[in-house]
């Protein structure tokens, strides 16, 4: 999608995706990453989610990546946290407590910025892309994470022929040729969930990044 897309949904605040509560299968599946005390996560295309506040809860430190400033403005004054805000190239970087958001474009990160981060939480980020950056985004990410690197990653399944994405359908056959090459695929489960009022599956992996 455009980033023009995207700021004018959050300008509009058209943000259905916005869950404003725990993610169902990050409290499912999360724990069996087993990820330390104090771990550094990165939630790559995060908007304000509370999940980062999942994790937070468990000491962990969170790196997130967010095209909309309004978004990440949101979040902080959800959490009633005011940020540090400084100028890191292309990117404005938010600091306050477990929280480090850049504000920018998830191509403009790079290695320097992640070197801590050897987990990674993608729910609806894949899924916003559009085929034709998907497979940019997953090699931008598998080149500039740490190893080793585990990810929990939830994408939704369903009639692309009856809604026109975001979020896009992506099945366990294409998430598979997405990441064949990048990391070991781990199938942790599904569940029914409702998009745009048509049924969809929900499912979840866990990468082991090589
Ligand atoms: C479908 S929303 C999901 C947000 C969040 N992951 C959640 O679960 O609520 C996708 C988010 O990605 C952001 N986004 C889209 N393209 C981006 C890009 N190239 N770089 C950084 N963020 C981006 C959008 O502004 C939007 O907030």
């Amino acid at each position: 999608m455009e980033k023009e897309f995207w700021l004018q949904r959050w300008q509009e605040q058209q943000i259905g995706f916005h869950e404003g509560r725990f993610n169902n299968s990050l409290v499912q599946y999360w724990p069996q990453l087993k990820t330390p005390k104090a771990a550094c996560v990165f939630v790559p295309l995060c908007g304000k989610s509370q999940d980062m506040v999942f994790f937070a809860e468990q000491g962990m430190h969170v790196i997130g990546i967010e095209l909309s400033a309004l978004a990440v403005e949101a979040f902080f004054q959800e959490q009633d946290l005011t940020p540090d805000i400084s100028q890191e190239d292309e990117l404005q970087c938010y600091r306050a407590g477990p929280y480090t958001l850049y504000c920018g474009d998830v191509f403009a990160l790079h290695h320097e910025h992640l070197k801590d981060c050897h987990w990674v939480y993608d729910r609806a980020a894949l899924i916003a892309l559009p085929e034709s950056m998907r497979s940019h985004y997953c090699r931008q990410l598998a080149n500039i994470l740490p190893r080793p690197c585990r990810s929990l990653v939830i994408t939704l399944e369903y009639d692309q022929g009856l809604k026109a994405g975001p979020p896009f359908s992506i099945s366990p056959d294409s998430l598979s040729e997405l990441y064949c090459e990048i990391a070991e695929i781990e199938t942790l489960g599904n569940c029914t969930e409702e998009v745009k009022g048509i049924s969809a599956i929900e499912h979840s992996f866990a990468l082991t990044y090589r």
